[in-house]
C-alpha cells in the first residue's frame, strides 16, 4: 500500500502568519503557539512573516494576497470570533471559513485554519493555550503537514 504522509519538518520552509487584531488578548496567544511550534520544528525566525489585519472578516483578502506572492510555502491564519449579543458572529465566522478555503483552492497554497469560533470568551481562552490546548499550534502543524504531503504528489 503506497502511503503519502507529511514529515513535520519545517526546515527551509517560509511561512506567513496572518492574525487579526480583534480579540488580540486571545489571538496573540495563538500567534505565540504557532511561532513556537514552527521554530521547534526547524523553521528559521527570519523565514516567518507576521501580518496583522483588523478582524477575521479581512483575512480572506489578506491571505489571498500573501498566497499570490508565492513567497510562502504556507499561510497560518489565526483569529478569534467570539459570539456577541448579535448575529454578527455568524456572518463573520461563515465568511472567514468559506473565504479561506476558497483562497486555498484558488491559489494552491496550504492555509492553516486557526480562527476560533466560540460561543464564549471562556471557550476561546481554553483553546488559546490552556485546558483545550492551543489552536495556533494545531493550525501551524496542519499547515506544515499539508505542505510536506503535497510536495510528494
Ligand atoms: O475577528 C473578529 N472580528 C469581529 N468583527 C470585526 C470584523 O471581523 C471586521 O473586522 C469588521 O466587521 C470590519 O470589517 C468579531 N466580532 O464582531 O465579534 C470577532 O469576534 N472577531
Amino acid at each position: 500500500l503506497e502511503t503519502i504522509e507529511g514529515r513535520l519538518d519545517a526546515t527551509g520552509l517560509r511561512f506567513a502568519i496572518l492574525a487579526s487584531r480583534f480579540n488580540d488578548f486571545i489571538v496573540d496567544r495563538l500567534v505565540g503557539g504557532a511561532v513556537d511550534y514552527l521554530l521547534r520544528h526547524g523553521a528559521e525566525k527570519s523565514d516567518i512573516t507576521l501580518m496583522r489585519v483588523p478582524g477575521a472578516y479581512e483575512m480572506p483578502l489578506a491571505a489571498k494576497r500573501l498566497a499570490e506572492t508565492k513567497k510562502y510555502h504556507g499561510v497560518v491564519c489565526l483569529g478569534a470570533v467570539i459570539r456577541g449579543s448579535t448575529p454578527h458572529f455568524d456572518y463573520v465566522s461563515a465568511e472567514v471559513s468559506k473565504g479561506l478555503a476558497q483562497v486555498m483552492l484558488e491559489t494552491g497554497v496550504p492555509i492553516g485554519f486557526g480562527v476560533l469560533t466560540t460561543d464564549t470568551l471562556e471557550q476561546a481562552i481554553e483553546r488559546a493555550g490552556s485546558k483545550a490546548g492551543n489552536k495556533g499550534v494545531d493550525a501551524a502543524a496542519a499547515t506544515l503537514e499539508l505542505i510536506r504531503v503535497l510536495e510528494q504528489v
